[in-house]
């Protein structure tokens, strides 16, 4: 039986830190990196990511967007890279940002976080803006398979307060995700594995940020958000955060020792300010 994925991921980040690098090929990375944009370049370019990231990693979360634009062979790029990340003792977060009907989002839940599915991802990212009640199943998957989700709530992108700020029945759309996650991680220890995404860019937020659960902070970086925001928006929520960058990391290899020394130093600068809070 496999532990909680909120357990896996608290030892994990404990022993290698909190820091989350993003692997996402872009075109322009796979130029600098001296590849060519085809699924011969992506292949080398996410062995190269894997082997210098996972073994100093937490958790790894690669973007399925760059993988998926190179059809059927990016998706089997996509399935060594989770393959190869768990070998190397890292967590996965597989970015896909699903969400749809009752049954469509069953088979998303069945092709990401069932054990036997070649897509299997410790967790992935699950749009809830059809409604909490469409993400059931796969919170039902997350929990027959020890696995996460993290739900979008506060997002990185500019004009995301349009939606998430919205006012639905007293509180805001972000609040309501917010809540529906404190819910469900409720008496959960060391902390739950229903997490949320909010987005190291976001200024500053009134919600409630304590759900008992991870909080994925994307937006370092190259989007702008530093350690300092990462301190100010998260605040006695910090020992929660899973800061995530990852062009700004990618920009430092491909020598993979650059890489590696990139992420080391990330994790130090977030361990450092999480000695302020712990
Ligand atoms: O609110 C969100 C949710 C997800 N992302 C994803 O994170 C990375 C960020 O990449 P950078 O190169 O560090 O900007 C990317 O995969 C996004 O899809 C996000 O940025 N914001």
């Amino acid at each position: 039986m496999t532990d909680p994925f909120g357990a896996r991921l608290r030892a994990a980040t404990d022993a290698r830190g909190p820091f989350c690098p993003g692997i996402d090929p872009h075109a322009a990375l796979l130029h600098a990196w001296g590849l060519d944009d085809t699924p011969d370049g992506l292949e080398r370019f996410a062995r190269t990511a894997v082997e210098a990231l996972a073994p100093v990693s937490a958790i790894l979360k690669p973007q399925a967007a760059f993988f998926e634009r190179h059809g059927s062979r990016g998706i089997v790029v996509l399935e060594r890279v989770l393959a190869d990340a768990r070998d190397a003792g890292a967590l996965v977060l597989l970015d896909v940002k699903r969400g749809d009907i009752g049954s469509t989002a069953q088979a998303y839940a069945d092709a990401y976080l069932d054990r036997s599915s070649p897509l299997a991802a410790d967790a992935m990212t699950v749009s809830p803006f059809l409604g909490l009640g469409s993400v059931q199943p796969f919170v039902d998957a997350a929990r027959e398979h020890g696995a996460g989700l993290f739900l979008l709530a506060l997002t990185s992108n500019p004009g995301a307060d349009q939606v998430q700020h919205a006012r639905a029945s007293g509180g805001t759309v972000a609040g309501s995700v917010l809540a529906g996650l404190a819910e469900l991680n409720r008496g959960q220890d060391p902390i739950g594995s229903y997490g949320a995404v909010v987005g190291a860019t976001i200024g500053s937020t009134e919600e409630e940020l304590a759900i008992n659960g991870p909080l994925l902070a994307p937006g370092v970086g190259a989007q702008g958000g530093t350690a300092a925001d990462v301190r100010r928006i998260f605040g006695a929520s910090l020992p929660d955060v899973l800061p995530s960058s990852s062009r700004e990391v990618l920009g430092a290899g491909p020598e993979p020792a650059r890489l590696r020394d990139a992420v080391l130093r990330a994790n130090d600068e977030y361990v450092a300010l999480l000695g302020g809070v712990r």
